[in-house]
């Protein structure tokens, strides 16, 4: 096999890796995508070619930093004479100090490793495959690339949460995410749609995590998540912006400590909390059609309207900070695959002009308004690997 970059890309739900073959030009051909799942007792490994086709399906005894061993092993085997030139990490926050993709050594590994209060979620998740190839293979060029750099651009003041000024000086202050996401969707949209580029857009990432990113001339102006990947939307199973008084009513009268917190506000609330039946939308839609339980049903309509509330509600608030919009793009698992969600939102916004076009919508298209909508409603794949890959391509040149 030839030299290649693989990607590691951890998110909340999921564990996913891309191999790219090394050309050095910035739209490698694909070699694979692989997929960890974790469950209770074991965790199975997928990885199929780029064209969908299985190449493997393991199952292993071990979860937890255990499966980078039997990674490493089956990646062995299958690369034969090839050499892994580098690996590139989605690393959810880089906090104030990394402000652009890093070489990973173990000082870095050291103080991102502190930033795991500021997400519980994410940070240890994103940070296990860069720190078990570092043990095993510490010769191997590793990058993070952060979720948090690309919103640097929001202005100072829109950083500062109003809370006493020391709160801040200890970090305490809003840094957006799902920037790698956003990075690579400004950059698809100057190259598909440069007049849209140029303009106004809000892009909305709703995947496990959802978030909103208002784009002017391609640059983060403002973004629903802040301080953590817990604010903004409503999402799988965060509860998005909640009124803080809620927080302090649970410490108080129901003893909620920061375990419990945890637990209630990233894993047990948004679709999952308000449905009581899933996080996932494929099964939400499922079950509003085929569920026999009235009760479920309603409670299903209401966390999918809610869902969609809040959208509307928080692309208002994007709105009024640009002084309008010229587009709107969806992406991520149900910005990209979910005609229903984007047609409900389109339906709150036909006061502002949006007009979507039904066949469009129901094909996935590109562009799912009609020609004469005031506001162009795209629809536009993500692809964090890619621009991962991208983000290594100069410290390889510069190791060279
Ligand atoms: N075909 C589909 N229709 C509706 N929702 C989908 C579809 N495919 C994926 N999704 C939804 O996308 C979400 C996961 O999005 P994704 O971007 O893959 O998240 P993450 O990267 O955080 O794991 C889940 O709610 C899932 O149900
Ligand atoms: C930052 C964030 O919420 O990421 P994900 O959508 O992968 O959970
Ligand atoms: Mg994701």
């Amino acid at each position: 096999m030839q030299d290649v970059i693989v990607v590691f890309n951890s998110g909340s739900s999921s564990l996913k890796l891309t191999v790219y073959a090394f050309s050095g030009h910035v739209d490698p051909q694909v070699l694979l995508h692989g997929e960890i799942e974790e469950f209770p007792d074991h965790s199975q490994f997928t990885a199929k070619e780029a064209g969908g086709k299985l190449l493997v399906q393991e199952k292993w005894p071990e979860t937890g930093l255990h499966i980078f061993g039997h990674l490493f092993q089956w990646f062995e085997q299958y690369s034969g004479q090839g050499r892994v030139l580098a690996v590139g990490h989605r690393i959810v926050h880089g906090g104030a100090e990394f402000l652009q993709p890093v070489k990973i050594t173990l000082d870095t590994l050291r103080q991102l490793d502190k930033l795991t209060p500021f997400d519980p979620l994410h940070q240890a998740a994103t940070l296990a495959p860069a720190k078990a190839i570092f043990e095993k293979r510490p010769d191997i060029l590793q990058v993070a690339c952060f979720d948090t750099t690309f919103h640097q651009t929001i202005p100072e003041m829109a950083r500062l949460l109003p809370l006493p000024r020391r709160y801040a000086e200890h970090g305490i202050r809003r840094y957006g995410f799902h920037g790698i996401s956003y990075s690579y969707i400004a950059g698809r949209l100057a190259e598909v749609d440069p007049a849209l580029a140029q303009g106004r857009t809000i892009v909305a990432h709703l995947g496990s995590g959802a978030s909103l990113c208002a784009l002017r001339a391609s640059k983060s102006l403002e973004t629903t998540m802040g301080f953590s990947a817990l604010d903004g939307l409503m999402m799988g199973t965060r509860c998005g912006a909640i009124d803080p008084g809620a927080l302090l009513y649970m410490v108080q009268s129901e003893k909620a400590d920061w375990k419990t917190l945890v637990t209630t506000l990233y894993h047990q609330s948004g679709l999952l909390g308000v449905s009581g039946v899933s996080s996932d939308m494929r099964i939400l839609r499922a079950t509003l059609a085929q569920s026999q339980d009235a009760v479920q049903r309603k409670q299903v309509s209401e966390a999918l309207e809610l869902f969609v509330y809040r959208i509307v509600q928080e692309i208002g608030a994007l709105m009024a900070i640009m002084g309008g919009v010229d587009g709107i793009v969806f992406t991520a698992g149900i910005g990209e695959h979910d005609e229903c969600l984007r047609a409900d939102v389109c339906h709150a916004l036909a006061w502002m002009g949006v007009e979507i076009d039904k066949a469009a919508n129901a094909a996935h298209a590109p562009v799912i308004s009609k020609p004469d909508s005031k506001i162009k409603i795209r629809v536009m794949p993500t692809n964090e690997e890619l621009q991962i890959y991208r983000s290594v391509l100069p410290f390889l040149e510069s190791e060279r």
